[in-house]
């Protein structure tokens, strides 16, 4: 194992750009959902850098760049649920694992590590996607965006977890691939881990000054 898990017990994953590569399906259902709303539809690399405060500032993202103003309410709502159900016939259609995924996660819960997953996607999708790549059961416990009344970069789903899970900060670690993982994770006074393939906003996760950067998460269990 890593130094850097030495005295922890909670290992907290970001899902989106730290474990699956989920752009591609996001990206289907942002244009269909700006299709049926009658605006032009972006490129997956302009997805890419809209993905990481969840669903509804993804859509406004969207929404902003189709139209070059914010849109208003009752656009992003019919927008939202669009892409919702666009969302939810085809979450892990061309969704993959980033490499070293599946066996990471295995040998960190077969060495007795709790493993709990912290999203800001909707909560709904959690077990369908992590259920389709037969790694649901490796969690006690998953959060999703709408969980609580707030989401990365807030800390407050890192300590709802540790309290739950009746481990202090200081034996906790946040895996993620943006820099709302990392001020979550500091600001809950949990160790940061970060992963430089994901979805950054297209800023270097250096910039946010995680404890550790690793290439993959074999890295954690070498
Ligand atoms: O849905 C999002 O915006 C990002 O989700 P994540 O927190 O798993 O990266
Ligand atoms: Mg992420």
């Amino acid at each position: 194992m890593h130094a850097i898990l030495q005295g922890k017990r909670l290992i907290a994953f970001d899902l989106d750009g730290t474990l699956i590569d989920s752009v591609p399906d996001l990206a289907v259902a942002v244009r269909h959902a700006l299709d049926d709303v009658g605006l032009p539809v972006p490129g997956e690399e302009r997805v890419r850098d809209w993905v990481g405060n969840g669903a509804q500032v993804l859509i406004e993202r969207a929404l902003t760049w189709a139209l070059s103003v914010a849109p208003g309410q009752a656009l992003q709502a019919t927008a939202y649920e669009a892409f919702m159900c666009h969302y939810a016939a085809a979450p892990n259609a061309l969704t993959q694992l980033y490499p070293g995924v599946r066996t990471a996660l295995h040998d960190l819960y077969k060495a007795g590590y709790s493993l709990v997953l912290i999203t800001n996607k909707p909560e709904r999708f959690i077990a369908p996607i992590l259920g389709h790549f037969d790694l649901l059961p490796l969690f006690t416990h998953c959060l999703g965006g709408d969980s609580l009344a707030e989401k990365k970069p807030s800390p407050l789903p890192l300590l709802y977890m540790a309290q739950r899970l009746d481990t202090p900060p200081s034996a906790s670690v946040m895996v993620g691939d943006s820099r709302h993982d990392i001020a979550a994770g500091k600001a809950a006074g949990f160790t940061t881990v970060a992963l430089p393939y994901g979805y950054n906003h297209g800023e270097p996760i250096e910039h946010s000054q995680p404890d550790l950067i690793i290439s993959s998460l074999l890295a954690l269990t070498e």
